[in-house]
């Protein structure tokens, strides 16, 4: 039997608008287990980000929220940063630019792990090299901006894994890279995840890479949990309608063109 890493009973998330109030999330119930790779999926606004955030512990003080979410593993409910490491679609905004990259990489480790400036040092040398940073030596005395976006964005994984968290949550992490980079970076959270048996939640409009890295796909419309079950499942025998139109949105765009074909 799969061991439960959260469970969400009736998450409601909402922010105050004129004339009342706005749900980014409403009564979502959902099961992640542990070790899972869940993909969420779904139209911008249909409130993906705010699940994260809610996950993470993350969500902003203006924010009403109502349910429970259940961390079994955690006793005290997990930590962003010690126990939900987080990446984000923006790394040059993610990451600060006046912090080189050894301190970057290495903060995690020093305010989680109570490493020393040597160990953290090392630490950040080590997970540098681990996502294929090139001379990640070197690396460790540079700026986010002499780096590539595909770079800065595995920069920000290994801070995001720095003080070796349970549990991933990656927020549209390939969505501003171009395709041969986004594959490399896929290939990269793959790689990770597999390797330090992380759970990985990752949210994405990109239905071919949830069919890809899922093992789940939650599927998300207007605040509501429209379906959720195994990617197999969701994707190939979609129960609503909004999944099937999704499907077919995307392999409408990602079809090829017949350039040349007679009219
Ligand atoms: N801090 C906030 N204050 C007010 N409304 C918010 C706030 N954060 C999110 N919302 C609203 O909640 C809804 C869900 O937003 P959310 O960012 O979760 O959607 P999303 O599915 O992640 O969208 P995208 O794919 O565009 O990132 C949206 O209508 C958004 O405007």
């Amino acid at each position: 039997m799969t061991e439960p890493l959260a469970t969400l009973r009736g998450v409601s998330v909402s922010y105050a608008r004129e004339g009342g109030r706005a749900f980014a999330l409403r009564e979502v119930d959902l099961a992640i287990a542990k070790g899972e790779r869940l993909a969420i999926i779904g139209e911008s606004g249909s409130g993906k980000s705010t699940l994260a955030l809610a996950l993470a512990g993350l969500l902003p003080p203006e924010a009403a929220v109502s349910g429970q979410i259940d961390w079994p593993g955690f006793a005290e409910g997990p930590r962003a940063g010690r126990d939900i490491g987080m990446v984000f679609q923006d790394p040059g905004s993610s990451l600060n630019p006046v912090l080189t990259i050894g301190e970057l990489v290495s903060e995690g480790a020093v305010r989680h792990l109570r490493l020393g400036r040597a160990e953290a040092r090392q630490r950040a040398l080590d997970l540098l090299a681990r996502v294929r940073i090139p001379q990640p030596e070197a690396a460790l005395d540079a700026y986010p901006h002499q780096f590539s976006g595909g770079q800065r964005q595995r920069i920000a994984i290994a801070c995001a894994i720095a003080a070796s968290p349970k549990v991933l949550i990656a927020d549209e992490a390939t969505s501003a890279l171009d395709m041969i980079v986004q594959a490399e970076i896929t290939a990269l959270l793959d790689m990770l995840v597999r390797e330090d048996g992380m759970s990985l939640i990752f949210i994405t409009h990109d239905i071919a890479l949830a069919a890809k890295l899922a093992d789940s796909i939650a599927v998300f419309r207007d605040a509501m949990l429209v379906e959720a079950g195994p990617a197999r499942q969701v994707l190939g025998r979609p129960v609503q309608d909004y999944t099937r139109s999704l499907i077919a949105t995307h392999i409408d765009f990602s079809s090829p063109r017949l350039i040349g074909e007679p009219a």
